[in-house]
Formats: structure tokens, C-alpha cells, sequence
């Protein structure tokens, strides 16, 4: 790098007017980057607020169908969905996550039939179906069982491509799950059936709102993920998650949380150079919000900033809660 001295370089030269700094911005945030992840009820003309996520509204899918008109409007392209499961319906099997007609891949058949062109994510783990809210199967000693779990994900996953997903997006962290489900669909059929892998999932902290927005806090209890999520204390361990995955057969990777864990996505970036995307997630939304609503913070700017931020460090796209605002406020810009 040539570096020239000042005066000769004056750096704030280049800051001095408005189209100067666009023309030199080395990160530019669009509306494709942006994935949207929407909460489902059952039944119809159902809408209910999530208390810890201030904005975020679980919507029945006739509700959804019109809100995703506006989505549309706005240009975004992709919605990661999430079904509410009804309490009565979650069993220690999980077998309501593969049910042809479960909420989630309803809402896939209704949504891709009307916006065939929104991409359509799907979330593979079985947290919101088990009755004791684990990600996955658990034994007598209440360890997650990897590849019993990992067979009802291929299930689950094979009922989501059937109802429409473009991506499927395990979020379980069950060691070899990619490999198996990229396998299966293939012999099913759904070779153009893309995978998001959340390769590193980190043991946060930061998902508590997310738990009550699904219904799954009450039934985790006290308990925790840290038998399959990662520990926020590791880095490499994240670049060997990710390297497997992609040798599987992920097609994307996904660091999660968000802006606590830039540092990984800047690493699986420089490192792996695969398309990589970050999840803002329930807690990073939960904290932001709270300080708009106190007036510590500027909203609208501090929404673009932060996600920015994730473009900054290397993501390709951004899973955000905010995805419906930033679309709104970068087509205002
Ligand atoms: N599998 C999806 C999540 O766990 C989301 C977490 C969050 O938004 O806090
Ligand atoms: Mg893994």
C-alpha cells in the first residue's frame, strides 16, 4: 500500500461532499441483501404482537399473504418462516415438524403460489415441535441424540422442498446433517433445493426474545443448547464448522448471531470465500428497539448503519427482523 503523507493526503478530502463519499464507499447495503424472517400462527385473520420484539407481529398465513404484498412492493426478496406451534402439538418426536400439512409448509404452498418469485426459507430443527424444546431427539439423560435427530431433519427438510422452500436452512448444529439431507434431495428430486447451513450457531444468549416469539421458552425451561451450539468462546472452531459444511453440500453459510460475531464472518470470508450470511437475530432487534423507544438512539439511522456493518465485515445478505424497515427507509434514500 502506498501511503502519501500529509499534506499531499489530506484524507477528508474525499469526505467532503455527498457524491464524493458515494462514489469512494468501499460497502453499499440494497434491498437484495436483505432475508426477512416472518412468524406464522394457525387458523386465520390471527395477529398477535411479540412483547420482547417491539414491531414483530406472529401473523396467520391469509394475514401473511397480505403482508407479503407490501414485501413484494418493497423489493424483498426472500422471507425465512417460522412456524408457531401449538402447544398440544409438540410431542418428545417432534412429528408434527414433518407434517405435510403443518403450518410451515402451508405457508410455503400459499405463498409461492401467489409470489412465485419471493424466495421462500425454510427453518430445519425441531425446537418449535418438540415438547420439551430441544432442537433435536433427546434420550433418558436428556442429551440431544445427533443422528437420530438428524434422520426427522431429513424428513422435515424433504416436507419443506415438497411444499415450495427454495432454501433450506437447518439451524439444528447436528454434526453431518448437510451431508444427509443434500443427499436426500437429490434422490427426491429437488436438485436445484439450495441449503443455507447455519454452520456456526453460537450458544447466545441473544435468542431469548426469539424463544417467546415461537413458544419455545417456556419449554426449554431452565435448560440450554450448549451440546450442539458452539461456545461464544471459539473462532476456529466456527472455520471447521463452516468447512464441513460447505463439504457436504451447503450452498451458503450462515454465522449467527450477528454483530457480536462479525469477527467470524469477516474469517469465513478471508478464509473460505463462500457465500456467507448473518443473522441479526431476536436480541440484537430486542436492544435496538428498546433504545428507539427510549430516544437513545436514532432509528432510522442506526438501522442502516447496522446492517451496513454485516456488509462491512463480509456477509452477502442479512437475516433481520428489520428487514421490512430498511427496505422502506433505503427506497426513501
Ligand atoms: N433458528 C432461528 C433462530 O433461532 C432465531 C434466533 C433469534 O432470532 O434470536
Ligand atoms: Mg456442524
Amino acid at each position: 500500500m502506498t501511503i502519501s503523507a500529509f499534506p499531499a493526503r489530506r484524507m477528508r478530502r474525499l469526505r467532503a461532499q455527498d457524491a464524493l463519499r458515494n462514489m469512494v464507499a468501499e460497502n453499499q447495503l440494497t434491498v437484495n441483501d436483505l432475508i426477512y424472517p416472518v412468524f406464522v400462527l394457525p387458523g386465520k385473520n390471527s395477529r398477535q404482537s411479540v412483547v420482547s420484539m417491539p414491531g414483530v407481529e406472529r401473523l396467520s398465513i391469509d394475514l401473511l399473504l397480505k403482508e407479503t404484498e407490501k414485501l413484494a412492493e418493497l423489493g424483498i426478496p426472500a422471507l425465512a418462516l417460522f412456524p408457531v406451534t401449538p402447544a398440544d402439538q409438540k410431542t418428545e418426536g417432534a412429528e408434527e415438524a414433518f407434517n405435510a400439512n403443518g403450518i410451515a409448509q402451508q405457508a410455503m404452498r400459499s405463498l409461492k403460489a401467489e409470489f412465485p418469485h419471493i424466495m421462500l426459507m425454510s427453518d430445519v430443527a425441531l425446537d418449535p415441535f418438540t415438547s420439551h424444546g430441544q432442537d433435536g431427539l433427546v434420550n433418558e439423560s436428556g442429551y440431544v441424540e445427533n443422528d437420530k435427530t438428524v434422520e426427522v431433519l431429513v424428513k422435515q427438510a424433504i416436507s419443506h422442498a415438497d411444499a415450495g422452500a427454495d432454501i433450506i436452512a437447518p439451524s439444528d448444529m447436528m454434526d453431518g446433517r448437510i451431508g444427509t439431507i443434500r443427499q436426500a434431495l437429490e434422490k427426491q428430486g429437488h436438485t436445484n433445493t439450495c441449503i443455507m447451513a447455519y454452520s456456526a450457531k453460537y450458544a447466545s444468549a441473544y435468542y431469548g426474545p426469539f424463544r417467546d416469539a415461537v413458544g419455545s421458552a417456556a419449554n426449554i425451561k431452565g435448560g440450554n443448547k450448549k451440546t450442539y451450539q458452539m461456545d461464544p468462546a471459539n473462532s476456529d472452531e466456527a472455520i471447521h464448522e463452516i468447512a464441513m459444511d460447505i463439504q457436504e453440500g451447503a450452498d451458503m453459510v450462515m454465522v449467527k448471531p450477528g454483530m457480536p460475531y462479525l469477527d467470524i464472518v469477516r474469517r469465513c470470508k478471508d478464509e473460505l470465500k463462500v457465500p456467507t450470511f448473518a443473522y441479526q437475530v431476536s436480541g440484537e432487534y430486542a436492544m435496538h428497539q428498546a433504545a428507539f423507544a427510549n430516544g437513545w438512539l436514532n432509528k432510522e439511522a442506526v438501522i442502516l448503519e447496522s446492517l451496513l456493518a454485516f456488509k462491512r465485515a463480509g456477509a452477502d445478505g442479512i437475516l433481520t427482523y428489520f428487514a421490512r424497515e430498511a427496505a422502506l427507509l433505503l427506497k426513501q434514500s
